[in-house]
């Protein structure tokens, strides 16, 4: 039989898990679960909207039979099944392709957390097994088949045995090693602790047929009775949905349980919110704050939304109409009576019942995150790291029509404290003569630091705001204004200073003939590129920088240049020269008397500015060749 290649990264995933480092091998047997409780959903689902199935609840179920004898553990479902074809691109193929993402050789031996991270699924089974076998018999088709694969070489699809649609996989447990005892997944008692500790709230029955003892019947009168064992199929799950219990029975653990459980993430959340509303609109859900973005987050493919369950009987996995889209990284569970199974997406789309519950799903989110920035700092900054993007797209997003409510859940890096503030915190403990919010933006805060007009904005004792993503200044221009402050780039032609004090005398008799003709005719030399060309007086070291005229900043330029439809914006730049420095005195000298050097100078001195500012140069062979030329 002809044996199938993984395809190349899913052959490296397999050989991680193969040769697992990762120590909670114990999840696996809840992500076979998790696949096997979907593939029955995917069944009732299809019984609720096809007149002509029913579904007999009692005939759903999964089972787990562990084979001491054989090593072997079964996992069983009485599921959907699978086709030859989605066999083959459902375990040939690993569809994340996050997965694909992770690193080099050396982050996996260091215990780069890719399951954490991605999770992977049926994979995991062979942290345990040193073969899987999975036979399965699709609802659509008559004959069923079996797939066979002893970890990365490949794999094997032959017809299968099964008569009955769902799914059988059979695992060859591995044999005990010094680190890992793998006979207990064989322990009846332990699958049992396992499936209470991870799968607890399935909603299908998971069987096990455990043996028992009992007293004889003949001997229970007698002194020394005896006891006899015997089998019973027994059902290892609570099943009643956590959301249906009240929250003062649950644990955090339970919570993050069924989290993991229901995959929402592979980490564990930052908080959870069970509501239980009771009204015109009866309903139940819960929520959480995951602690790290799914790896397709900040992607196109990644969808919102949150599963929709009718009285119990789930009718949407991803109901992307109850949260808006700056919360979209909110997971969990709605469920409501007064719903109607049959409801389409685009009924869903009109829907009141559904609009009243996502209101109160916003503001819900909303409290949570107020909270815990109030009362959990670090927890909120870890929230933010994962998640701040999304709430600045949001405060942009939609012409700025969420700005009120999500502008005070932002943070930005200040160089007061070298920690992260919100605008209130940034407002309130302005001194009372500074008259903007002021920022800087730049690749990195390193960068930024070093920025001459940064140290213009701090030498005054002011905060600024320091801003690395691309969008930051983009959310500013929505906000406009906060506490009646307006916004300033520390890099504006009018930063609205007092001029320093001890050259309040130069300044004073400033732009003398030579100083405005010598701006002029630098102007001249570097052409449209700048505005103007200007001295400031409030540079110590510094020689250069440029800054800009009106509200279309540099790194606005970039930003804006650098999108596939970007056209092609420029930013009024100004070039800006330290007047105190002594090159300055030395351009003045060579105004009139020596042209070339002049231009020489000045294209140096321009170039400086624009690499300060993190732009290209257009001719840096012309410029290392006059860097050399002084040298
Ligand atoms: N018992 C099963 N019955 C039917 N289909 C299954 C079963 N187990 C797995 N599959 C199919 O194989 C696919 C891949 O499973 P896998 O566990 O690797 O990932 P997943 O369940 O899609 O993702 P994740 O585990 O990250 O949520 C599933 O999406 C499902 O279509």
């Amino acid at each position: 039989m002809e044996k199938k290649e993984f395809k190349s990264e899913s052959k490296r995933l397999m050989d991680l898990m193969v040769h697992s480092i990762y120590t909670n091998k114990e999840i696996f047997l809840r992500e076979l679960i998790s696949n096997a409780s979907d593939a029955i959903d995917k069944v009732y689902y299809k019984t609720l909207t096809d007149k002509d199935k029913n579904f007999n609840k009692d005939d759903y179920y999964i089972r787990i039979h562990p084979d001491k004898d054989n090593r072997t553990l079964t996992i069983s479902d009485t599921g959907i099944g699978m086709t030859e074809k989605e066999l083959e691109e459902n375990l040939g193929i690993i569809a994340k392709s996050g997965s694909n993402d992770f690193k080099s050789e050396q982050e996996m031996e260091e215990g780069f957390d890719i399951i954490g991270k991605f999770g992977v699924g049926f994979y995991s089974s062979f942290m345990v097994s040193d073969k899987v076998e999975v036979e399965t018999k699709s609802i659509d088709e008559e004959q069923a088949y079996l797939w066979v694969s002893e970890g990365a070489d490949g794999y094997t699809i032959e017809p299968g045995e099964l008569k009955s649609h769902g799914s059988k996989i059979t695992l060859y447990i591995k044999e005990n090693t010094e680190d890992n005892n793998y006979d207990e997944y064989l322990e009846p008692y332990h699958i049992q602790n396992l499936v209470e500790k991870y799968s607890n709230y399935i909603r299908y029955p998971i069987k096990m047929v455990t043996e028992k003892s009992r007293v004889k019947e003949e001997t229970k009168d007698n002194e020394n009775p005896e006891y006899e064992t015997y089998l019973e199929d027994d059902i290892l799950n609570s099943m009643v949905p956590i959301w249906r219990k009240n929250a003062n029975e649950l644990t955090d653990e339970d919570y993050n349980n069924f989290y993991q459980e229901k995959r929402y993430g592979y980490d564990a959340p930052l908080a959870h919110i069970h509501l239980n509303v009771e009204g015109m609109m009866s309903y139940k859900a819960i929520l959480y704050i995951p602690g790290q973005p799914p790896f397709d987050y900040y992607t196109r493919d990644y969808e919102k939304g949150l599963e929709l369950y009718s009285n119990g009987v789930l009718i949407m996995d991803k109901c992307g109409e109850l949260l808006p889209d700056y919360f979209s990284f909110v997971k969990g569970v709605v469920d409501s009576e007064d719903l109607s199974l049959n409801i389409s997406r685009e009924m869903l789309q009109q829907d009141k019942q559904l609009r009243l519950i996502s209101r109160k799903i916003d503001s819900r989110i909303s409290e949570e995150l107020k909270k815990m920035l109030a009362n959990d700092r670090e927890k909120y900054e870890e929230f933010f790291k994962a998640f701040g993007n999304q709430l600045k797209v949001g405060t942009y997003d939609k012409w700025g029509q969420n700005k009120d409510k999500l502008q005070d859940f932002l943070l930005f890096y200040s160089s007061k404290e070298g920690n992260f503030v919100t605008l209130k915190e940034y407002v309130e403990r302005m001194p009372e003569d500074q008259k903007y919010i002021y920022f800087a933006s730049g690749s990195s805060v390193e960068h930024i630091e070093k920025l001459p007009q940064v140290s213009i904005v701090k030498n005054k004792n002011y905060e600024i705001l320091y801003l690395t993503e691309n969008i930051d200044e983009f959310v500013f221009q929505t906000i406009g204004q906060y506490g009646e402050k307006d916004f300033r780039s520390v890099s504006s032609d009018n930063l609205g200073l007092e001029a320093p004090e001890e050259n309040e005398e130069e300044e004073n008799k400033e732009a003398t003939e030579v100083d405005e003709k010598l701006l002029e005719k630098m102007k001249e030399i570097i052409g449209d590129e700048v505005v103007k060309v200007k001295t400031t007086g409030h540079l110590k070291d510094d020689l250069v920088y440029l800054s800009t005229e009106g509200d279309l900043s540099i790194e606005m330029e970039k930003t804006l240049n650098s999108m596939p439809q970007g056209g092609k914006v420029k930013a009024k730049k100004v070039l800006e020269i330290n007047k105190n420095h002594p090159v300055y005195e030395k351009l003045k000298g060579f105004y009139e008397k020596d042209e070339d050097q002049l231009k020489l100078y000045t294209e140096l001195l321009y170039n400086q500015a624009r690499l300060i500012a993190g732009l290209p140069v257009d001719d840096i062979v012309l410029f290392t060749q006059n860097i050399s030329k002084l040298m």
